[in-house]
């Protein structure tokens, strides 16, 4: 990594495809909350100036207890998400401290991220402007339409699974996400409100194991790769 890196932990959302009465990023993983698996690692890194926490507003609280107990002291905002996954982040970028040049932005759900993949993407980010974590897929992958009728089958040379965290210039990724919310734009991740403004943005090399926690049987196989990592 280069300079000093803000990041932005958006962990706001509702886990309605989890199913789960509690939010997933507050299901425990082994011995602790998934999201504080992801803190930990961001916290870990000396190149992590400071990070931003996004929430839902009633787990404000509860959020900054866990900065306190599991010593998150990187942690310099806990603050209220939007509606959407891209409201948070702009919502979670505000609140950087002002003197913070590049920002890495990161699913709070995503905790099995590692810190080699973390400085591969930064280091694109550095030499391009704009980076996302991303794998080849290994599925073929077919567009389908509303009638559940196979309409085309795009090359799978060019098909690539976008990942976080995406690593931006701070000034860049503000003037996306000023300009998508003037416009109405709302995508799914970070690298769209780039990509429209005509940016390139590269992509870096992901791990297949960085899953986004998404559905239950994401649990369980969080939890292997986790006990995998485990020195014997
Ligand atoms: N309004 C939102 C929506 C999502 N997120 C965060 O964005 C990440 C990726 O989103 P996703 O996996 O889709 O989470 P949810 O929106 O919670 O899941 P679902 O779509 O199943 O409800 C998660 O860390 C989630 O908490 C957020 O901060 N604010
Ligand atoms: C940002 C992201 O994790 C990249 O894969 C993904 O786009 C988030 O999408 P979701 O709709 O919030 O699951």
């Amino acid at each position: 990594m280069v300079a000093q890196w803000g990041v932005v932990i958006v962990a706001a959302g509702k886990g309605t495809r989890m199913g789960t009465a509690e939010s997933k990023q507050y299901l425990a993983l082994q011995d602790k909350p998934i999201l504080v698996h992801t803190l930990e690692l961001f916290q870990s890194l000396a190149d992590t100036k400071a990070i931003t926490l996004v929430v839902g507003e009633h787990d404000i609280d509860r959020c900054r207890n866990w900065v306190t107990q599991y010593g998150l002291d990187k942690v310099t905002a806990v603050v209220s998400g939007g509606a959407e996954r891209q409201h948070s982040v702009h919502l979670g970028l505000k609140a950087l401290p002002a003197d913070i040049e590049w920002v890495m932005v990161h699913d709070g759900v995503r905790p099995l991220v590692t810190a080699e993949a973390v400085r591969r993407g930064c280091e694109a980010a550095v030499r391009a402007g704009a980076s996302v974590l991303a794998v080849p897929v290994k599925d073929t992958i077919k567009q389908v339409n509303e009638a559940g009728v196979i309409v085309a089958t795009p090359d799978r040379q060019s098909l690539w699974a976008i990942q976080t965290p995406q690593a931006f210039r701070r000034a860049l990724l503000t003037h996306a996400h000023e300009e998508a919310e003037a416009e109405g734009f709302v995508g799914t991740d970070d690298a769209m409100v780039v990509e429209r403004l005509g940016v390139p943005v590269v992509v870096a090399e992901g791990d297949y194991t960085n899953i986004k926690i998404t559905t239950p049987e994401d649990l369980p196989y969080a939890t292997f790769l986790l006990e995998m990592r485990k020195p014997l």
